[in-house]
C-alpha cells in the first residue's frame, strides 16, 4: 500500500523500501513495506557535521516519521566510517548571530523530536558518533554499533561544556557514576568499551546486520498495545523533556553567552586547526 509519496522502489532484505516525501537533501526516509520500519540516513559529507541545515533536515524527516505511522525508526549514516561528527564546529567558530540563534534552536528541536519520539527508536552506529553524534544515538531506545569505532560526549576536551539536555540522553543510557565520570573526562569510548559499559547495547559486523538488530529491537514491541507503549515512553521521558521545554530561551541565551566567550572562541579555532592538520597529513 502506498503510504505517502512515493519518489522510488528499491529492494531491501527485509521487504521492498519505499523512499518517502523527504524534499530535503541531507536525510533520506525509506520505509520497508513489510516491516513498516523507516530507515533515517544522514547524509551530509564529508562527516554528518550537524549544521543548520541538517539539523531542519533531521527535524523534517523526524516529523515525517511520525506522521507516515511507521511502527518505529532506525537512524543512521550514509557514510561508511561516521555517524555523526557532531555539532559543525563551523557554525559556533566567529558565528553570525542570526543564523547561531536559528541552529542552536534546530538543535533543541531534533532533541525533542527524538527523545519525545512516538514511535521506537534505535540507532545504527556505522561510524565514529562524538558528542552530538553520541547525543542522536543516546536519545534513541537502542544502539547498535559496528567494530573500531568511537562514541561519547568529547565536550569538556575541546573547553566546552555539554548542556543538560545532553547529560539528560547520556544518564538515560549509563548509571550516574559512569556518566559522571565519562563527561567529566570528556572520555570516548571504543565500541568494545561502550558496550561493557552499556553505552550501546549490541555490535554487529556490518552496517546490514546492525540495522536487522535494529529492526529486531523494533520488532519486541509487535505484540504491546502502541499507545499503551508510546505514553510509557513518553511519561518516563518527560521531565527532562518538560526540562528543556521550559527553559528553552534561558538554553539558548546561556549557549549564546558561552559560546561567545574569547576564550571559547580561541579553543573553537585551535581545535578546528588541528583537525584539518590532521586531515592534511
Ligand atoms: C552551560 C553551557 C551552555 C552552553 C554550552 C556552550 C557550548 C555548547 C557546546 C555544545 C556541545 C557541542 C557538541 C558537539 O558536537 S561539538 C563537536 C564535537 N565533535 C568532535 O570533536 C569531532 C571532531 N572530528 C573528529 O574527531 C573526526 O573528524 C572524525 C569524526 C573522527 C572523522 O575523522 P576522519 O574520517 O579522519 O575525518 P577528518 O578528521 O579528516 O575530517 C574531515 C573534514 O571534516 C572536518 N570536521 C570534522 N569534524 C568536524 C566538526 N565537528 N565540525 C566541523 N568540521 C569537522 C575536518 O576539519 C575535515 O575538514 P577539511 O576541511 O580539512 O577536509
Amino acid at each position: 500500500m502506498m503510504r505517502s509519496k512515493v519518489l522510488s522502489l528499491v529492494p531491501r532484505a527485509t521487504g521492498v523500501c519505499r523512499h518517502m516525501s523527504t524534499a530535503t537533501k541531507l536525510t533520506t526516509v525509506a520505509v520497508d513495506d513489510k516491516t513498516g520500519i523507516a530507515t533515517l540516513t544522514m547524509n551530509r559529507p564529508p562527516v554528518n557535521g550537524l549544521n543548520l541545515d541538517l539539523l531542519r533536515d533531521l527535524n523534517q524527516s523526524i516529523g515525517e516519521v511520525e506522521g507516515n505511522k511507521s511502527r518505529g525508526l532506525i537512524l543512521t549514516s550514509s557514510n561508511p566510517t561516521i555517524f555523526s561528527a557532531g555539532l559543525d564546529i563551523l557554525e559556533m567558530y566567529k558565528p553570525d548571530k542570526d543564523r547561531i540563534r536559528e541552529f542552536w534552536t534546530a538543535l533543541q528541536d531534533v532533541w525533542l523530536a527524538l527523545y519525545g519520539s512516538s514511535v521506537p527508536t534505535a540507532a545504527a552506529i556505522n561510524g565514529h558518533s562524538p558528542a552530538g553524534g553520541c547525543l542522536l544515538a543516546t536519545s534513541c531506545e537502542y544502539r547498535v554499533m559496528l567494530p573500531k569505532f568511537t562514541i561519547g560526549l568529547n565536550e569538556t576536551k575541546l573547553g566546552i561544556v555539554a548542556p543538560k539536555w545532553f547529560m539528560s540522553s547520556f544518564l538515560s543510557v549509563l548509571p550516574r557514576r559512569e556518566a559522571e565520570r565519562a563527561l567529566n573526562q570528556g572520555r570516548m569510548f571504543t565500541t568494545e568499551e561502550a558496550l561493557s559499559i552499556g553505552l550501546i547495547d549490541e555490535v554487529a559486523i556490518s552496517k546490514e546486520q546492525a540495522l536487522d538488530k535494529c529492526a529486531q529491537f523494533i520488532g519486541t514491541f509487535a505484540k504491546v498495545n502502541p499507545l499503551a507503549r508510546s505514553l510509557t515512553k513518553q511519561q518516563l521521558r518527560a521531565v527532562e523533556l518538560q526540562q528543556l521545554e521550559n527553559e528553552r530561551a534561558q538554553d539558548l541565551e546561556r549557549f549564546l553567552f558561552f559560546v561567545n566567550q574569547p576564550s571559547v572562541q580561541k579553543g573553537l579555532g585551535i581545535y578546528l586547526e588541528s583537525l584539518k592538520k590532521k586531515a592534511k597529513n
